[in-house]
């Protein structure tokens, strides 16, 4: 199943999860001097960010909103980018998040897992329960796969998800639903396909969040440009070596304008790659 494929992955490689979000005006003038369209640019760009990330990364994962802010020509460059990195048998994450009631939840589910935009994991939005993520299900038998927000990474997440319920709170109470909703899944791998996205900027309690986490995978963001430590991290998965982490911003933004760009996209893969493997070995 996906998630112990990731996590295989992971432990062969790093469990660096490249985030690409790429920004148009982040493009380095060496890569958009050689094209006309957006489309072709963005995607020149992934490319070398991919290619030089090959060897040190577990998974990538693909920020729909970047592309979706250019357009039909932005949309041409998020398809292109999922084929390739499908192509190439890595693992890549639609990160749309989506959650809708069941009727359009199937649509998204189809247009995201087969198609144009096929990618082979999702993230979705539990905010509207279970009938929002169900219709995902069928996928999942196929050999896909969804994270599901749990803890976020941004201080937002206080406000709602923070809010306790008896006595969990209700993150905790949508950890223990995606184990819940994994039982029913027939698995017959360590990992369901339903994994859950945590965060670990703003949890206060870490040995509680690793004991509700086990045996979910988790998608961890916010190391780098929004400061998670990488102790934290460790705390939460060394023991159990149940997941990567995203790094968007951190790979891909603030790159030369020069040829240089390559040096340093490979120098911060195998810093990342290096800092992150110390999480899980
Ligand atoms: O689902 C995510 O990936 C995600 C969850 C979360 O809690 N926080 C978070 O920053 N992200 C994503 O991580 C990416 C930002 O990563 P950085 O640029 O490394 O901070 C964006 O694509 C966010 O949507």
């Amino acid at each position: 199943m996906i998630m112990d494929l990731i996590k295989e992955r992971a432990l062969e490689k790093s469990p660096f999860c490249v985030g690409l979000d790429l920004i148009m005006d982040q493009i380095p003038t060496e890569i958009t001097k050689g094209f006309e369209k957006k489309s072709d640019m963005l995607f020149a760009y992934a490319k070398e960010a991919i290619d030089i990330s090959r060897e040190y990364a577990a998974c990538y994962k693909v920020q729909i909103a970047c592309y979706e802010a250019e357009g039909l020509d932005g949309m041409k460059a998020y398809s292109d980018i999922l084929s390739y990195i499908r192509s190439l048998d890595e693992i890549v994450i639609g990160d749309v998040k989506r959650g809708d009631i069941g009727s359009t939840a199937g649509l998204y589910a189809k247009g995201h897992f087969t198609g144009d935009f096929e990618s082979d994991i999702v993230t979705l939005s539990p905010y509207m329960g279970k009938d929002a993520i169900s219709p995902y299900f069928k996928y999942f038998e196929k050999g896909k796969g969804a994270f599901v927000l749990g803890k976020t990474s941004n201080e937002g997440s206080l406000d709602f998800q923070d809010l306790r319920i008896g006595n969990e709170t209700l993150y905790e109470r949508v950890l223990n639903k995606i184990k819940e909703w994994s039982k029913e899944l027939d698995v017959q791998s360590e990992y369901s396909p339903i994994g859950a996205v945590v965060g670990v900027n703003e949890a206060k309690e870490l040995k509680r969040l690793k004991e509700t986490t086990k045996g979910i995978y988790l998608l961890i963001p916010g190391y780098g440009a929004q400061g998670a430590s990488i102790e934290d991290i460790r705390e939460l998965i060394y023991e159990n070596k149940n997941g990567v982490v995203n790094v968007s911003r951190g790979y891909t933004a603030g790159l030369s304008d020069s040829s240089d760009f390559r040096k340093e996209l490979k120098e911060r893969a195998q810093r990342l790659s290096k800092e992150l493997i110390g999480c899980i070995k």
